[in-house]
């Protein structure tokens, strides 16, 4: 590091501090110069003279009316009071907790070797030999580890055993998935099912009839009043915007439960032809799965985890090369499969660039907005072409972040966008080495991932930050209510820490 760029890192440090403390920095000498002011005045007798007046003064104008001044005044203080307090029950009455979450930990018969993978695709004759060395070589330097994530039963043993694309298989991967993950969550939480208010499941590729929300009912045997929603098609973003969802019931139905609970079949998605970009699905996503508790039950305040600060979606849809860089699609045979295009990373930056826009100005420091307005008034204002664009150091904001893992180079393009420290980028390599692309899911693991191994401070922030074919971002600022270091079924049989 040149001393130059130590220099503005230790002077953007020392204005950082400056902006922080401002609020002390000024009353600290503001109140001891009103001190010192007060001793002498009442040392030169001033406070004497002044209760003389107000006698005087009481005495001339007739003693009823000042005792009804005295009363008024009083009045209103105490209804300023109240108002206050009324405004910070109700505050804390309408923030909206999320209680705990599960990440699903597949059974251990569906841990995936990529050379019995890849075996077992040969065997199948369905993909030419280009096609076999093209996934073995993505398999191979995408990031995933040995063993690489999970997959489901008709994937194991070295075949791709008579694969049926049954809906009832394709049922039997994603129930079993959100059930294990609901059943825990609420296990978690002490809930009972019939507690549930409301329930959102998610599932990109596989939408049965009934929804998979209603199979959740079915098996839990949900209360009749509880309102049911399903996502699908919204790729890997699909849980943030179901916490979306969750948040808006929750604005408008005081005391309410919200499970979250989503899955991406497998099954269903996997690819059976030969066109490259289609082929990339079969080699990064894996079987994975969550369920979490939305609240703004006052009981569930003392044991929550985290109160949601900020939630903020945008869309790059409108714009044709976003919309269609991941698309499902048929191939030139007719094959159905999932388009991961080579442009995606480049749209991934501009849904990033788009949502910290969004989301920057309600959670990033007073100090860095003032240098990122500073900035942009020099280069448009003053016309200083010489100088970069300032991008705000998110760090100053958060100290955990858990951005979707969808691959080993969208997480380090991300990373290297927000200059996070290996440290802030290793709950994200984690999860994709050990589960793969687990889409709607995977900023879990990489939460799951940072109580287990990192833990969480009362007070922490941690950004949520998925991206979605569509093309979308959406993220979501959290605060820890308290200590958060659990050790997660995710990982505690692994030695990831
Ligand atoms: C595929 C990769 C592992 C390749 O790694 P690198 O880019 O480091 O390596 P590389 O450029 O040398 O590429 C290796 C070989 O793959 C080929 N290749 C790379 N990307 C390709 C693509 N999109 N389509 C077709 N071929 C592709 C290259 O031509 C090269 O072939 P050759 O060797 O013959 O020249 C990586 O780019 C990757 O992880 N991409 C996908 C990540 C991603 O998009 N994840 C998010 C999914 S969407 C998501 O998660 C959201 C959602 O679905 O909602």
């Amino acid at each position: 590091m040149t001393g130059g760029t130590q220099f503005l890192r230790y002077s953007k440090a020392a204005f950082h501090l400056v902006c922080s403390y401002a609020g002390v920095l000024l009353v600290v000498p503001l109140a001891s110069v009103m001190a010192r002011r007060a001793i002498a005045f009442q040392e030169a007798g001033g406070v004497d003279e002044l209760l003389q007046m107000v006698q005087q003064w009481r005495e001339s104008s007739g003693s009823p009316w000042v005792a009804v001044g005295v009363a008024a005044a009083a009045l209103m203080a105490l209804q300023v009071m109240l108002a206050a307090l009324y405004y910070l029950i109700m505050r804390r009455r309408s923030e909206i907790c999320l209680v705990d979450f599960y990440s699903y930990r597949p059974p251990d018969r569906m841990n995936c070797i990529p050379k019995l993978l890849i075996q077992g695709a040969k065997r199948s004759n369905l993909y030419t030999e280009r096609s076999l060395e093209f996934m073995e070589n993505v398999i191979r330097i995408s990031g995933i580890g040995e063993p690489q994530g999970f997959l489901p039963d008709e994937f194991q043993e070295g075949v791709y055993r008579e694969m049926v694309h049954s809906i009832a298989n394709k049922r039997a991967e994603t129930e079993l998935a959100l059930f294990t993950c609901v059943q825990k969550v609420l296990d978690k939480t002490g809930l009972k099912a019939k507690d549930v208010d409301a329930l959102i499941t998610n599932c990109c590729t596989f939408n049965p009839v009934p929804s998979l929300s209603a199979a959740v009912v079915n098996h839990f045997k949900m209360k009749q009043s509880v309102k049911t929603y399903h996502i699908g098609g919204m790729g890997c973003a699909a849980s943030v915007i179901a916490m979306d969802l969750a948040q808006e019931l929750l604005k408008n139905h005081p005391n309410w439960r919200v499970v979250i609970a989503g899955s991406d079949n497998c099954l269903e998605t996997v690819y059976y032809g030969n066109q490259r970009n289609m082929l990339i699905t079969n080699c990064l996503f894996r079987l994975g799965g969550v369920a979490a508790v939305l609240s703004n039950h006052p009981a569930d305040r003392k044991i929550a985890k985290y109160r949601l600060d900020h939630l903020v979606r945008t869309h790059l849809g409108a714009d044709d090369a976003a919309y269609n860089c991941v698309i499902q699609k048929d191939d030139e045979e007719g094959k159905i499969g999932t388009k991961i295009g080579r442009e995606v990373m480049e749209t991934a930056g501009k849904a990033l660039k788009a949502n910290i826009t969004a989301i920057g100005p309600l959670v990033l420091p007073l100090s860095e907005k003032l240098i990122f307005v500073g900035n942009l008034f020099a280069r448009k204002v003053l016309g200083l072409k010489s100088i970069k664009p300032y991008t705000p150091d998110f760090k100053t904001a958060f100290e955990h972040f858990c951005i979707h893992p969808g691959g080993k180079t969208v997480i380090e393009g991300v990373g290297s966008q927000l200059g996070l420290r290996p440290s802030q980028l290793l709950p994200m390599l984690r999860p994709f080495e050990r589960y793969g692309n687990t889409s709607s899911s995977s900023t879990w693991y990489a939460w799951s991932f940072v109580e287990t191994c990192q833990g969480v401070k009362r007070g922490q922030r941690l950004w949520q930050l998925s991206f979605g074919s569509g093309f979308k971002c959406a993220s979501a600022a959290w605060t820890a209510l308290r200590d958060c270091d659990e050790q997660h079924d995710a990982w505690t049989e692994t030695p990831s820490c």
